[in-house]
């Protein structure tokens, strides 16, 4: 049974979904790494929010892992790289909290704006300090939108709405979008220059670590206000509180920490400062949306292999994984069966996909081909690494589409170059959506690929068939099917021999062995 675990808090609704799908659901809450470690060899799937670290050692525990799913949009709490190289998918929900998120930026704009954490403090202490908590209004300032993605591109939206002039610098967005959107395009410099209030709305990458830091507070106008609702590591801490002191920032309202759970943190018990510890995706609305995506998302790949949403692999939508199947065992058939017969350092994979192959998602039929053809090389390639492994090796891969039929209504054929030549490997769906092989090499033929098959080629010349079949016999292997091509009359010929047991080393010798016998391997699938 496909069991998942949820190790943080999500909405009741992403176990009931997965139940109603039949997948057996454990949500184990504040586990240790370690406890961790030890829990998830038993899951197939593992749902998330922010507070789970899914690290290299976890994933290297996670034997039957299939799917990370994140409830939620970042995932820089998951080692994505080590997820792929794993086979793991990692999939977020990229949409489900940005309102949310978006609504906590413009909340935070507004505590920061008129210190309302700490009017509401000292009220409730009986201060009743009129006079010490002077605001100022919004109407008419100018935000300063870094990262105008989702959440970035919905603050501004209404911080238009508060009649504030919004300045965006992102360097991902375009013209159109821009003024889709009510901004104007800018660079960081000439925002960090005119901003009144400053948000952060940017993924933590390497070029955003820091990205206001000493330098950018330099740049600011005195009295500038800033909003980090993204990620804590986004903003140099110990620089904005040297900012904050100096008075050159009026006031910081931030949601994320360099560290979190942030328990102790330089900025703490600041009067400049507002803070809130990670809400930005806290509503009942959001967390019902994140949960109830993540849950469906997950269930669809564990059970369809549909994919949505993945960080690491093309998406697939349910109506395509049921159309895309017949064509995945094609796919990895033709990769498995080249990847065998390749014998030299790979250069270049070309794939054909010809017919009515071409009205699918075609992507991961390429990867699941490169899959088959790298398997014989290292045993830790998958269908989710495959692509990226074949680019660390500078391996090329062509893929090309003709929407006619020719002698098939659907074929996939994959050449293969090495620095010695090209082979190539044809097949085909037939009617049955069972996968045929129809071509090697250029020459036909029709095979029906089982678990131990026998691939010779030879010379087109009389005595051959009966000769293999007698080694064969005399060993007590039985042959299950035959398939036989040749180029020409006489000329390369090739036979695909399905046999109900593996052939030794000793019977492929005698194969080897035989008259007008050029190659003889044994392949397995
Ligand atoms: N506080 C919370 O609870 C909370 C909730 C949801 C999301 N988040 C965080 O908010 C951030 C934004 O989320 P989103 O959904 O809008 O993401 P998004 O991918 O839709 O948008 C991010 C934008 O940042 C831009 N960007 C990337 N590098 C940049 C750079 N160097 N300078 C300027 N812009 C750059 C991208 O082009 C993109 O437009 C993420 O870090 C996410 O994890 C936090
Ligand atoms: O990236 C996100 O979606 C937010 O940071 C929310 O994180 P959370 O799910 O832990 O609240």
């Amino acid at each position: 049974m496909v069991k998942v675990l949820i190790s943080d808090k999500l909405s009741p609704l992403a176990k009931e979904i997965f139940e109603k799908r039949g997948i057996q659901t454990d949500q184990i809450v504040g586990m240790t790494p370690e406890e961790l470690i030890a829990k998830i060899p038993e899951y197939d799937g593992l749902a998330i929010r922010s507070a789970t670290k899914v690290t290299p050692e976890v994933l290297a525990a996670a034997e039957n892992l299939k799917v990370v799913g994140r409830a939620g949009i970042g995932v820089d709490n998951v080692d994505i790289k080590a997820a792929t190289a794993n086979g793991v998918v990692v999939m977020n929900t990229p949409f489900g909290n940005s309102i949310t998120t978006a609504e906590h930026a413009i909340a935070m704009m507004f505590a920061v704006a008129r210190q309302i954490p700490q009017a509401n403090e000292s009220t409730h202490a009986g201060k009743w300090e009129k006079s010490k908590f002077m605001g100022v209004e919004l109407t008419s300032k100018t935000l300063g939108v870094i990262g105008c993605g989702n959440i970035g591109a919905i603050a501004a939206d209404r911080a238009l709405g508060l009649k504030m002039k919004v300045v965006a610098f992102d360097p991902f967005l375009s013209q159109e979008r821009a003024e889709e959107i009510g901004v104007e395009k800018v660079e960081l410099d000439e925002l960090l220059s005119r901003a009144d209030f400053i948000t952060l709305h940017t993924p933590l990458t390497d070029s955003t670590r820091g990205i206001i830091g000493k330098d950018a507070f330099a740049k600011m106008k005195d009295g500038v206000r800033i909003i980090n609702c993204a990620r804590g590591g986004l903003i140099d801490e110990e620089a904005l509180k040297e900012a904050l002191d100096s008075g050159k920032v009026a006031g910081a309202a931030l949601d994320v920490f360099a560290v979190e759970p942030a328990k102790e943190n330089a900025l703490f018990g600041h009067e400049k400062v507002v803070a809130t510890p990670h809400l930005g995706a806290s509503t009942t609305e959001a967390q019902v949306n994140v949960a109830v995506q993540v849950a469906e998302q997950m269930a669809d790949y564990l059970l369809d292999g549909a994919v949505t949403n993945a960080l690491n692999m093309p998406s697939v939508s349910a109506e395509e994984a049921t159309r895309l199947n017949p064509y995945m065992k094609l796919a990895g058939e033709l990769g498995s069966f080249a990847g065998q017969l390749t014998e030299n350092a790979l250069q270049k994979i070309q794939i054909e996909y010809q017919g009515d192959v071409t009205e699918l998602n075609i992507r991961p039929l390429t990867a699941i081909v490169v899959e088959g053809l790298l398997q014989p090389l290292m045993d830790s390639v998958n269908m989710v690494n495959a692509m990226a492994i074949a680019k660390e090796r500078d391996i090329e891969i062509i893929e090309s589409k003709n929407e006619g039929e020719g002698d098939y209504h659907t074929m996939i054929k994959v050449s293969v170059t090495t620095d010695k030549q090209t082979r190539s490997v044809a097949g085909t769906l037939f009617a049955d959506r069972r996968p045929r092989i129809v071509e090697v090499k250029d020459i036909r033929l029709e095979a029906e690929l089982s678990h131990d098959m026998l691939y010779v080629t030879n010379e087109d010349l009389p005595g051959f068939i009966g000769a293999l079949g007698t080694v064969l016999g005399d060993a007590g292997l039985n042959i299950a099917t035959f398939s036989l091509g040749r180029a020409a009359e006489g000329g390369e010929a090739i036979a695909l021999v399905s046999i109900d047991q593996p052939a030794s080393d000793e019977v492929l010798a005698k194969v080897q062995a035989l008259p007008h016998v050029r190659q003889v391997k044994a392949l397995k699938f």
